[in-house]
């Protein structure tokens, strides 16, 4: 019998036990360090001349791994192979599918610090958040497969005498998977298990910057039992690759997480109808934030500076739901902030392979040059409080960096930076910081701290966000507890670890029947 569904716990890094078995992990990893990976294309490995190179962010020198880059030729011919095998997916019974997902999850979970060690290595991640990456895979996975069995006879519809009505669920059919590099696990391998579960048939195309740990996760779906042509590999140039799959005449929906910008773009390619496509597709897309935590007067001062600081730095910031915006109410701004720049000051960057560093590197070259900009701008717009140093000799490190007194309106307080800077503002009063709280273009996580009861129920009606959180800080939404995106320019309003998320990638069919 299925057991219900718990999330996976977070390792205690204290435990020594724990603490070796991560190591062993940073081991088996460096085992295959620089291994060459194949596209997958119904269950075929293809090798191209043309690679994509990935590289350690804390490191430039090391490659963790090339992986060969698909290009239209390619793409088309994973297309035609997904095409194929929806024939028979679609039809496979829903606990088939499921019993994939169990699977995979069970192979997770036992070579759960060797990905945790990967992510480490390929993206950067310090240890806790490295293994809160992969433990949130495998509650995709648990969570999913257990949605799939609770919607797998539909749902009950009235019948008249002498009639039988019914209302199921059936899958869509080929799906394209595009994923960004900050969760390269958990979002990878959630968006994709979600389509295949649901009946549909996906070609995978990962972030260039994490192809590693996408391809490592496609052998786990493999050795899960997934047949042919379920799941194509397909990295390439998102322009090359990903124009040409989104505007594909077979493809019938896309999942999309990454910028505002590449969503708009595929949003809009989306819309338009190729020759031969005889359906509209669906767009499930989850793009950026600019999450403001709200400090209210009555409000415990130490949660608030702990809340903001682990929210702004937790992963250099490379959250979509980081907490790069505080806006406290002025009568506590000052002592707010300044217990805000102690902790920031106490914070360890570095190597994320050692198990004191609170914050690793950002993922690149171009991310490092972009956030140094933004530090500049935040030093003509604000008071830099904290941090603003880079160094990007051997990785792209940036120190936690606070720009204090900000107008809510500057570039700071209103652009995602996706680093570690987080902006300061003052506001009047509580329904003052509500009204800055809400004056972005986005709408994804959000948090209030304060004591206040009335202020709580005020900002749970009017803090415009997907996710809202009180009393804690605004990132590490739990699949299935919390389930996650947001509103406006964040996203098509899907939410990820959901009970509704599975039906973005089905549709319902009616069917009546007279005796
Ligand atoms: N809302 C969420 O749940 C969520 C979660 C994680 C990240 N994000 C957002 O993602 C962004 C960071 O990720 P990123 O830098 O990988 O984003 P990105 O938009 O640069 O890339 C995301 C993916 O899109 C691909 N891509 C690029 N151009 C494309 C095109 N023309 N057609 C199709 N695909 C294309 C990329 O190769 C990559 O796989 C941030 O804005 C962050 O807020 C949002
Ligand atoms: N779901 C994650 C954020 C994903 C985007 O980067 C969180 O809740 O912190």
């Amino acid at each position: 019998m299925v057991q219900p569904y718990q999330h996976e716990h977070f390792t205690n890094f204290k435990d020594d036990k724990n603490k070796q078995e991560y190591l062993q992990g940073l081991k088996t990893v460096e085992g295959y360090i620089g291994r060459d990976y194949d596209l997958l294309i119904g269950g075929e490995r293809i090798s191209t001349e043309d690679k994509i190179v990935s590289f350690n962010p804390a490191n430039k020198e090391e490659v963790i791994g090339t992986v060969a880059k698909a290009d239209r030729e390619l793409a088309e011919k994973a297309m035609q192979a997904a095409v194929e095998a929806f024939k028979t997916w679609k039809k496979a019974k829903p606990e088939l599918r499921a019993d994939v997902l169990f699977k995979a999850a069970a192979i997770l979970r036992r070579r759960k610090h060797e990905f945790s060690a990967l992510l480490t290595k390929e993206a950067g991640k310090p240890w806790n958040e490295a293994d809160a990456d992969t433990a949130e895979a495998i509650d995709f996975l648990e969570y999913y497969a257990r949605q799939m069995l609770l919607i797998k006879d539909g749902v009950p519809v009235q019948s008249r005498p002498n009639e039988f009505n019914r209302y199921d669920y059936i899958p869509l059919g080929v799906g394209i998977i595009i994923s960004p590099w900050n969760f390269p696990l958990a979002i990878m391998a959630g968006t994709t298990v979600a389509a295949i579960v649901a009946g549909n048939t996906v070609l995978l195309k990962p972030a260039s910057t994490t192809p590693v740990v996408a391809a490592k996760f496609v052998e786990v779906m493999e050795e899960s039992g997934l047949p042919k042509g379920v799941l194509n590999f397909v990295p390439g140039s998102g322009a090359e690759v990903g124009d040409y799959l989104v505007d594909h005449k077979d493809t019938r929906f896309i999942s999309f997480t990454g910028s505002r910008d590449v969503g708009l773009r595929i949003y809009e390619r989306a819309s338009k109808l190729s020759e031969g496509q005889i359906w509209l597709k669906r767009v499930i897309a989850e793009m950026g934030g600019k999450d403001t935590i709200v400090v209210d007067s009555e409000a415990d001062l130490e949660l608030a500076a702990q809340s903001i600081v682990s929210s702004a730095f937790g992963f250099s910031g490379q959250k979509c739901s980081a907490g790069s915006r505080a806006v406290v109410v002025e009568d506590v701004y000052d002592q707010v902030l300044n217990r805000a720049i102690e902790l920031t000051k106490q914070l360890k960057v570095g190597n994320p392979e050692e198990a004191v560093t609170n914050m690793g590197p950002v993922i690149d070259q171009s991310a490092y040059n972009k956030i140094m900009e933004y530090i500049e701008i935040g030093r003509s717009e604000g008071r830099l409080a904290a941090g603003g140093e880079g160094d990007d000799s051997k990785g792209y490190f940036i120190q936690p960096t606070i720009i204090a007194d900000l107008d809510p309106k500057s570039r700071i307080m209103q652009e995602e930076i996706f680093g570690p800077v987080v902006g300061f503002s003052k506001a009047r009063d509580f329904d003052h910081a509500i009204e800055i709280a809400n004056n972005t273009e986005y709408g994804l996580t959000g948090a209030v701290i304060t004591r206040n009861r009335d202020k709580i129920q005020q900002a749970r009606e009017d803090f415009h966000v997907g996710n809202l959180y009180f009393n804690r800080g605004c990132t590490g939404a739990i699949v299935g507890y919390q389930p996650f995106g947001g509103f406006n320019m964040s996203g098509t309003d899907s939410k990820a670890g959901g009970p509704d998320y599975l039906l973005l990638h089905m549709q319902a069919k009616t069917t009546s029947e007279m005796y």
